[in-house]
């Protein structure tokens, strides 16, 4: 009978998972691991077993009740455990505020101190605490250990994190907090020393500056929605212009709340849909546009991180849209070039590690998101 940990990546479009035989020293083979991915268009259910042949597909026609398909996700893993013991569970936490630098074990103080920063993360906060509340019922004991998304940019220095506000928010916390922090702490141990800038593009999207493999500035700020333009999400705004909205409409934070994270983005520009799939299918005006203000706004960013860092040795392209499509990196790295960025187009085309040409100043390489090889590390850890 072998020991089992098992990762839950709850993201705004999907909900990843692995599970990993481990002997209490180090995390060994993945018995399991799949993604229901398209949460919110038309949901997708794909596991593989250790060599990576599926063992379970099932695809939705529509919108599914979220709770109801995780539900069935924890029924499916509970029943394919046995005869083996799983030990643990971690759980990708959005948002650890000023409270969590670290992983923590969760206990009922911890959920409480989660919860709490839920109007910092609304989209993400509910979907990590469901899982965690679910697998408290389902099996009661069972360590489970929360892991930030923010807490890989504690090394931010001051100066990236603050914002031009009177001095009293910042000690009140309000400033940049960075988030898909597992996903660069996983590309942090991939790539060499140096400068890198990389470009996790999910439905969720961000750029994180690494320098020697530690995040020195990064898209996202204080919430979710700052930086690049996403899925459902506005990225950086002026605020003024929110401000006049909110006037001039009348309009409730609620009500601005729910149009700035569900119904801006990708969704709100092209008025289509917030999966790229969709947009690169269309020929709509609006939906060539969408695509257009995604990839000017990952250079536009691009290049002012790498004033943070002073240059660029390597680029990285990771998450759904950074590995599977081509079109949206070789868009990206054209806009570049004056940093000195050229594609080898049938590597591109190939999704190859390295897709960088010969004459290419920069590395630009493709690194597969691995929030959960992160997530099982420090949850071994705390074990
Ligand atoms: N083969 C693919 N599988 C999943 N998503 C893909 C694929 N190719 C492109 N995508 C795009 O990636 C995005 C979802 O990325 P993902 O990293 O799974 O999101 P998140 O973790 O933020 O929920 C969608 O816009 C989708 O269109
Ligand atoms: C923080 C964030 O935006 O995560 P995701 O990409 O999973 O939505
Ligand atoms: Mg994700």
């Amino acid at each position: 009978m072998a020991e089992l940990i098992a990762a839950l990546n709850a993201g705004s479009s999907s909900i990843k998972f692995a599970l990993a035989e481990t002997d209490g020293a180090a995390i060994g083979a993945r018995r399991l691991s799949g993604e229901l991915e398209g949460l919110h268009t038309a949901p997708h259910l794909r596991i593989r077993d250790q060599g990576g042949n599926t063992v379970e597909e099932r695809r939705w026609s529509a919108k599914t009740d979220h709770d109801e398909l995780l539900d069935m996700l924890l029924g499916w893993i509970d029943r394919h455990i046995a005869p083996d013991r799983l030990i643990a569970v971690g759980h990708r936490v959005v948002h650890g505020g000023t409270v969590f630098t670290a992983p923590v074990r969760i206990d009922d103080d911890a959920i409480t101190q989660i919860d709490a920063l839920t109007p910092l993360a609304p989209l993400h906060q509910p979907l990590s605490l469901a899982p965690i509340r679910a697998i408290g019922k389902l099996r009661p004991g069972l360590l489970q250990v929360a892991c930030f998304d923010t807490a890989f940019h504690r090394t931010m220095p001051p100066v990236a994190a603050r914002y031009g506000l009177p001095r009293r928010y910042e000690a009140e916390g309000i400033r940049r907090y960075g988030f898909h922090g597992l996903s660069y702490e996983h590309i942090a141990s991939m790539v060499p020393k140096g400068r890198t800038i990389a470009a996790h593009l999910g439905n969720g999207a961000s750029l994180c500056a690494l320098r020697d493999g530690e995040s020195i500035d990064t898209t996202m700020g204080f919430t979710a929605l700052d930086g690049l333009v996403m899925g459902t999400r506005c990225g950086s705004i002026d605020p003024g212009a929110l401000l006049y909205i909110q006037q001039t409409e009348q309009r409730s934070a609620a009500d601005m709340q729910d149009m700035l994270y569900h119904d801006s983005g990708l969704l709100g520009v092209s008025g289509l849909s917030s999966d790229m799939r969709d947009l690169l299918a269309s020929d709509a005006q609006p939906a060539r546009e969408a695509v257009e203000l995604f990839v000017y706004r990952i250079a536009r960013e691009t290049g002012a991180l790498a004033a943070s860092l002073g240059g660029l040795d390597t680029l990285i392209f990771t998450a759904g849209i950074g590995e599977h499509m081509a079109a949206i990196r070789q868009s990206v790295c054209e806009r570049l070039a004056c940093f000195g960025v050229h594609l080898d187009a049938q590597a591109n085309a190939r999704h190859d590690p390295v897709i960088s040409a010969g004459t290419s100043t920069v590395s630009v390489r493709i690194v597969p998101a691995d929030e959960e090889a992160v997530i099982l590390h420090e949850t071994l850890v705390l074990l």
